[in-house]
């Protein structure tokens, strides 16, 4: 059922994460893997623990806080075996969010001073898998909530498009309004949110979130959303010239460029407090269809041809935000994207194009 609705990088996950909810009991050592770093860490440098570091996200934080702080405050974790690189470019450790003892273990004798939570199930991998998606996403995030609060960590959290529903207003959607979500990721998200700011309330905790929008990247597939297509038309573009798209063409929904993603959370956590009006913001960078994006990418792909047919994936794009409103990020905090649509397309292709043996016209003008 899941290899035939998403590519075979879920179905592998998915067995991984379903042995795991199975092995989680058993496992509460800090099994930290050796590595051959060689920086040290910048002094006062916070020492930041990234859980689901494997993932769409996660990779490139890992990368960019590396360079920022040095390798040794960054400790990147995950239940996945990690590759070489990972494992050559700092420290990684097996870390299982269901498991309070692991995480506890780790915090303390890694004295982690930011944990910075991305493991989940994204929207459309979660429909299918309720009940882990409410595992992971809801005991996973109080296990992350309650050691912040005990060690008083900084605690960022992501949130998404999909903490909105049908009922809220989609063209634009503000930081405050409606939100009833339908499907399990966008409660459990909204979960997250409230009980952050609550936590933030009742006992000081730093707690912080943004909602991002799909976010889209080259270099690692996305994990299950309902915006994946994004990503996978330029693959499919340079490999086949040919994408079946599962959403109709006229969707639209907002998007940001990973760069942009992982420099907001990067900015937003040292914005000092008294500048933060909300412990929740929503970010952005640009909206665009199905259509859109394809005809962009033709002016260097002429051939590329897309085939619409839509899955159960519309239901949940056609009850998101089409327009996003970041504006109080902008006010309160100076957050800015760089790439829109048009730079988008160019930093994809750039990447891309030598990977599948292609050259293209007018990339580089
Ligand atoms: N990618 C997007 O478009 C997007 C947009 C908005 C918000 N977000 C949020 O950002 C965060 C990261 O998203 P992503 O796209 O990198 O997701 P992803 O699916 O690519 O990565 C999630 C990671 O969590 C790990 N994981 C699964 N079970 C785990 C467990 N029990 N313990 C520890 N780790 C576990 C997975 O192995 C995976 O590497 C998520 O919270 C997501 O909701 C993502
Ligand atoms: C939007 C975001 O949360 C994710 N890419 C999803 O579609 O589920």
């Amino acid at each position: 059922m899941f290899s035939r609705l998403y590519p075979s990088r879920y179905s592998k996950k998915l067995t991984c994460l379903f042995r795991n909810v199975v092995a989680s009991a058993t496992t509460n050592s800090v099994a930290t893997t050796t590595t051959t770093a060689t920086t040290t860490a910048a002094a006062n440098a916070p020492k930041i623990l990234i859980t689901g570091s494997l993932g769409q996200l996660g990779k490139g934080l890992g990368r960019l806080y590396r360079k920022k702080y040095g390798q040794e405050s960054v400790i990147m974790s995950d239940i996945l075996k990690p590759s070489k690189e990972i494992l050559n470019e700092g420290r990684y450790i097996y870390a299982d969010v269901l498991d309070f003892k692991n995480l506890q273990e780790i915090v303390v004798n890694c004295e982690v001073d930011w944990l910075i939570h991305f493991s989940a199930l994204l929207s459309a991998i979660g429909e299918n898998n309720i009940s882990l998606a409410v595992r992971l996403n809801i005991e996973g995030f109080h296990n992350v909530l309650e050691l912040s609060k005990q060690y008083k960590l900084k605690l960022f959290v992501p949130s998404t498009i999909g903490a909105f529903g049908p009922t809220s207003p989609r063209n634009p959607t503000p930081d405050l309004t409606i939100q009833r979500p339908r499907t399990i990721y966008g409660v459990s998200k909204v979960h997250a949110e409230l009980m952050g700011e609550y936590f933030h309330q009742k006992f000081g905790l730093d707690f912080r979130s943004l909602r991002f929008p799909g976010v889209i990247s080259a270099d690692t597939a996305p994990g299950g959303g309902t915006t994946d297509y994004a990503c996978q038309i330029f693959h499919d573009a340079l490999k086949t010239g040919h994408h079946v798209c599962f959403l109709k063409k006229d969707t639209k929904l907002p998007m940001i460029y990973v760069d942009d993603c992982l420099r907001s959370i990067e900015e937003f956590l040292t914005v000092p407090d008294e500048k933060l009006k909300l412990r929740t913001y929503n970010i952005n960078a640009m909206s665009f269809t199905p259509e859109d994006l394809a005809e962009k990418i033709k002016k260097y792909i002429p051939e590329l041809r897309v085939t619409y047919k839509p899955d159960n994936r519309q239901d949940i794009a056609d009850s998101w935000p089409m327009e996003f409103d970041d504006s109080g990020a902008r006010k309160d905090w100076g957050w800015k994207h760089h790439y829109d649509l048009e730079e988008l397309v160019k930093v994809m292709l750039k990447y891309l194009a030598p990977i599948y043996g292609r050259t293209l016209k007018n990339i580089n003008s």
